[in-house]
């Protein structure tokens, strides 16, 4: 595995990595912004013009429509490349949300599946959705409204220092003080919107657990009020809001109210001017009618402070994601030379916990290797290494001769193939579950493997047969018979070696036979390493290994472990006797 460089711009330098694809529409979007402003001021000088000429009683109907006239026509203008300027800023923000998605579903392809398997799928899905959503809004309406709402009252305040540079002093007079009580909503800012959006992430964890686990709730007379966990999520949510709430709500109306306030010194003064002959009336009108048009766009531009926390917020949890370590796989296939796993000298620890110590294993090439031992002595983590999910803390592990380090990930997933303990099935439709073994094989070999999984029968008789949606039909699957779904996707796939993992721990003692005799034509000539607590079906094993607290304590056939191990001997003994106590002295006997 290597460690993979963090990322090291701020947080523009990596949404604009996202964005390459789209900078010209990003472009477009500011032109086009900034034109329609411009076009916005018209009607300002239209006005001023209008008033100032009734006053000097210069006034003609001629000048009237004219006037009035362009100030429509700047008004249409700006709404017109207002919104086409949103418009493009809207299919630059779509396509930097799907760029950003797509490098997130990659990543989860790459990252090992412990990292898939520790976070919670509330965060993972909040991620994917949630976090990406909440960029959508920022970045289709920061550029086009946040360049316009700085670069109006810009506009503005050059045009006011051209005319009267006291009049412009004066209009702005109020903005810094505004802006410095505005300031005052910072205060424990990112400590608060990080918990608000830790609270969001630990809710959305609650509901995905909550739904997820509804049946054991139910079954246990749970309700969503009496589920401490999600009540308290909630409840953390709504706190950490009104707390964020509660800091900023007095500094922002006092604020926003000053801000606004431009008229406060611009208007006694610029009377007390004109009054005394320092100011003519003209420059006077304009100047206010002018001023007038600062505030609003202030004011809307401080809103994209919180928009800013919230790309900066969603921006490093995609960033901390896609830093995370990977597996590092070579893309040229190399040779096996046989189907053969070994462990050397192999331990692995989940995290900080060690679970494997020291392994050293040997498979048997188209024979079969049965993994036994106590619950969680480690015989999955085994399985898991095999099967490319984790890679080993130390040690090696070998396929076919090779260091599996260095099989690239299609080459190993074509070699091996690994039935689960539980079997997922796709809410897609039965025929394009099992033909997830192979995406090329055809409706003939998907129901020709069906079949010979000993599953065709039961999906003829669903609803819509082979075209039923796995959801749909979820609820009338047997545990076997979704086993033998799984069996049927791993027979299309031709892989040479077969890891089953505790392949029969869910059929039903009726299906039992069928689950078997699919497993025996799957596993037919292939390399078999079987997970089993029914030490009765691998008792004819070419080797059996016994784990027990993460080591391996004895290796041989059945014969030879029950008379050399103890703990083999103590487990067969109980299984015997879980199944049929009248059966356990014929069959230790006959061993
Ligand atoms: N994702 C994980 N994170 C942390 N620890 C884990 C994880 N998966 C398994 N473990 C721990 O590793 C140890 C070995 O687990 P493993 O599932 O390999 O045992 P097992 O022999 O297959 O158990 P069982 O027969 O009950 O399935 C156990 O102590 C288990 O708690």
């Amino acid at each position: 595995m290597n460690e993979k460089p963090k990322i090291q711009t701020g947080t523009v330098g990596k949404l604009i990595v996202f964005a390459q694809d789209c900078y010209g529409k990003m472009a477009a979007s500011v032109f086009l912004a900034v034109i329609g402003i411009l076009c916005g001021m018209i009607p300002y000088f239209c006005v001023a013009r209008l008033t100032a000429d009734f006053f000097y009683e210069e006034q003609t109907m001629k000048a009237v429509v004219g006037w009035s006239t362009l100030a429509v026509l700047g008004l249409l203008l700006k709404m017109t490349l207002t919104t086409w300027s949103s418009m493009k800023s809207h299919e630059a923000a779509f396509t930097v949300l799907k760029n950003i998605r797509e490098k997130l579903t990659r990543k989860m392809e790459r990252v090992p599946m412990g990292v898939m398997i520790d976070t919670p799928t509330g965060t993972l899905k909040s991620l994917v959705v949630d976090t990406v959503d909440k960029l959508e809004k920022p970045l289709a309406h920061i550029l086009p409204e946040m360049i316009s709402n700085i670069f109006a009252p810009i506009a503005i305040l050059v045009m006011l220092f051209a005319m009267d540079w006291r009049m412009a002093l004066a209009t702005l007079a109020t903005v810094p003080i505004g802006f410095v009580i505005l300031m005052g909503q910072m205060i424990g800012y990112k400590e608060k919107s990080e918990r608000y959006i830790r609270a969001g992430n630990e809710m959305n964890n609650a509901i995905v657990e909550y739904v997820n686990g509804i049946e054991v709730i139910k079954a246990f007379n749970q309700s969503a009020s009496s589920y401490g966990k999600f009540t308290d999520a909630v409840k953390f949510f709504r706190d950490s809001t009104l707390d964020w709430w509660k800091g900023c709500w007095l500094f922002s109306s006092i604020g926003y109210t000053v801000i606004s306030s431009t008229l406060l010194f611009s208007l006694p003064l610029g009377a007390y001017w004109f009054r005394t002959g320092m100011l003519d009336f003209s420059t006077f009108i304009t100047c206010i009618i002018l001023s007038m048009g600062i505030a609003g766009p202030i004011m809307a531009a401080t809103q994209f402070v919180d928009d800013f926390a919230v790309i900066y917020q969603s921006v490093e949890q995609v960033d901390t994601f896609l830093g995370q370590k990977e597996m590092d796989r070579p893309s040229a296939p190399v040779i096996l030379s046989d189907s053969e796993f070994e462990f050397q000298d192999v331990s692995f620890a989940y995290k900080d916990t060690e679970v494997l110590h020291h392994i050293n294993l040997k498979t048997v090439p188209h024979g079969v290797t049965a993994i036994v031992g106590p619950s969680g002595s480690g015989k999955s983590t085994i399985a898991k290494l095999m099967a490319g999910f984790w890679e080993a803390t130390s040690g090696n592990i070998l396929l076919g001769g090779q260091n599996i380090k260095d099989i690239p990930f299609p080459q190993l997933m074509e070699h091996v193939g690994y039935v689960a303990q539980d079997n997922f099935l796709f809410d897609t439709s039965i025929m394009e579950n099992i033909r997830l073994g192979r995406k090329d094989a055809s409706d003939g070999e998907v129901i020709a493997a069906a079949k010979a999984a000993n599953c065709h029968e039961f999906i003829q008789k669903l609803e819509y047969g082979y075209d039923t949606k796995a959801g749909d039909a979820g609820s009338k699957l047997s545990g076997g018979e979704r086993q033998r779904i799984t069996i049927a996707r791993t027979m299309l796939k031709k892989s040479d070696v077969i890891i089953l993992d505790e392949a029969t721990a869910f059929a039903d003692p009726e299906s039992e036979s069928m689950v078997q005799s699919a497993i025996n034509k799957l596993i037919a000539g292939k390399t078999l390493i079987v997970i089993a607590h029914r030490l009765s079906t691998i008792k004819n094993a070419d080797k059996i290994v016994v784990m027990d607290s993460g080591e391996i304590v004895a290796e041989g056939k059945q014969e030879e472990l029950l008379k050399n191990c103890s703990l083999y001997n103590r487990m067969w003994r109980d299984h015997i006797t879980a199944m049929d106590g009248s059966v356990l002295e014929q069959e230790v006997e006959s061993c």
